[in-house]
């Protein structure tokens, strides 16, 4: 099969080609880019005033499979991913149960090339059961390909248990994604602790929650050596520490969700379950600070959290509802609506923290940009378009998310992963 899309203004991270060219794909490969190319091709994607782009890899996706298959699974989350323009998505492993064999991880591996239009990477878990006791079978899970491990959801609490997983996983060759949150310090919190929570009469969470877990990773990172990933930061602390580790040498990077650089507490205008999600929003202060690290680029990554819920789970007061809101298809317009557009970003830092960087981190060789020779895993984003994000139009079986009717520039017209067209708009 040969898929040959014309005109198409090419944003590659590999070789900084930002520019108007053409780009073949054979199977499932790159073949060829270049100007005005006369080829003959089974489909002709005009694409006249889109952008092309490395296939979006997500770092943070919950599936939910196995175990919590009525919130989310392998194909009704591929299938939001490919709206998304995600061809690559990582499975956290807090699954029923925890994914945390080698067994497990290859399952869901072999599932999700029938069940998944996109590629699935699954995540193991650091303990066995996420219970912070025993560790998990950290290297059978590397053999078995998880690329990295994760006690997402929580942290493990147990420091030194924690620096035993992380000289394993150096060891293994895979990183570690770190939560951070120290569970003792929660105290029932369900927003960020300000005034906002106080007059809704709810409990809150400090910034300090995070921070001091994630000042303590980082110090071990430090000490073993292995490659860190910071999930879902929120703070301006976590930002800073990011930065001085990083001037330090360490090989630490940094994670930014869509609803953390969008949204501050003060769009809770009441007790909403929708609102929700670990870590809060934060402070109008921490959204800038998160917004001028993407900027400066000491935070490397932007990652859904993808966490769908059902809407009995979520419809409900802040107390009770879950942790979590859903990303996958809300994700890219956010960014370009907040960050391109309001030129926080470039296209290509976009393109960077949504596809590039993850491929490294990842230590994916071939994917991450559009250049001859890589997978043919591709996006083409209309930045023009002007719509109200609807979530009854979502795919995912997710539909919790607070920016129902937000209004954003910027859709995915087509996601082609492997060489195969998994979404057209
Ligand atoms: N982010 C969330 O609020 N929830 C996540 C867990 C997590 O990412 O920590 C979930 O699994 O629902
Ligand atoms: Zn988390
Ligand atoms: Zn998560």
């Amino acid at each position: 099969m040969k898929i040959l899309i014309k005109n198409g203004h090419v944003i590659d991270p590999l070789f900084k080609k930002d520019e108007v060219l053409d780009v073949l794909i054979e199977d499932n490969k790159i073949s060829k880019i270049g100007k005005n190319m006369g080829v003959e091709a089974d489909k002709v994607i005009e694409a006249a005033g889109y952008y092309v782009m490395p296939g979006f890899i997500d770092l943070h996706v919950h599936l939910r499979d196995p175990g919590f298959t009525y919130k989310e699974d392998l194909s009704s989350g591929g299938a939001a991913a490919a709206r998304g323009g995600v061809t690559t998505m990582c499975a956290m492993p807090n699954t029923k149960p925890v994914t945390d064999t080698k067994e497990m991880v290859e399952d869901v591996h072999q599932r999700a090339q029938k069940e998944c239009p996109v590629q699935v990477i699954q995540l193991g878990a650091v303990t066995k059961g996420q219970a912070g006791v025993e560790l998990a079978d950290i290297k059978g899970m590397a053999e078995a390909g998880c690329h990295a491990i994760s006690e997402d959801g929580k942290s493990v609490m147990n420091a030194s248990l924690y620096r035993e997983a992380m000289k394993i996983a150096k060891e293994a060759g895979i990183s570690v994604f770190a939560h951070c949150e120290d569970i003792t310090m929660v105290e029932g919190g369900v927003m960020n602790a300000d005034e906002k929570a106080r007059s809704l009469g709810l409990p809150g969470i400090t910034n300090s929650v995070e921070d001091v877990i994630v000042a303590r990773d980082i110090l071990l990172a430090k000490e073993t050596g292995v490659r860190l990933h910071l999930c879902h930061c929120s703070t301006k602390d976590s930002v800073d520490m990011i930065r001085l580790a990083k001037e330090e040498g360490l090989p630490v990077t940094g994670e930014v969700c869509p609803h953390h650089f969008v949204l501050s507490t003060d769009d809770i205008r009441q007790d909403d379950g929708n609102y929700k999600m670990n870590p809060p929003l934060r402070s109008k202060a921490d959204v800038e600070a998160l917004k001028a690290g993407l900027q400066a680029d000491v935070m490397d990554v932007i990652a859904t959290d993808h966490a769908p819920h059902s809407a009995e789970e979520k419809n409900k007061s802040m107390k009770e509802a879950y942790f979590g809101i859903v990303g996958l298809e809300t994700s890219a317009a956010l960014t370009y609506t907040e960050l391109v557009d309001k030129g926080v970003l470039t296209m290509m830092q976009m393109a960077e923290k949504m596809s590039y960087n993850p491929a490294r981190i990842l230590g994916l060789e071939d994917k991450g940009s559009v250049s001859e020779g890589m997978c043919a895993d591709l996006v083409i984003f209309d930045p023009n378009k002007e719509y109200k994000i609807d979530k009854n139009t979502f795919l995912s079986k997710g539909k919790n998310t607070p920016f129902d009717g937000y209004p954003v520039k910027g859709e995915v017209v087509c996601t082609i992963a492997g060489g195969r067209i998994v979404y057209s708009r």
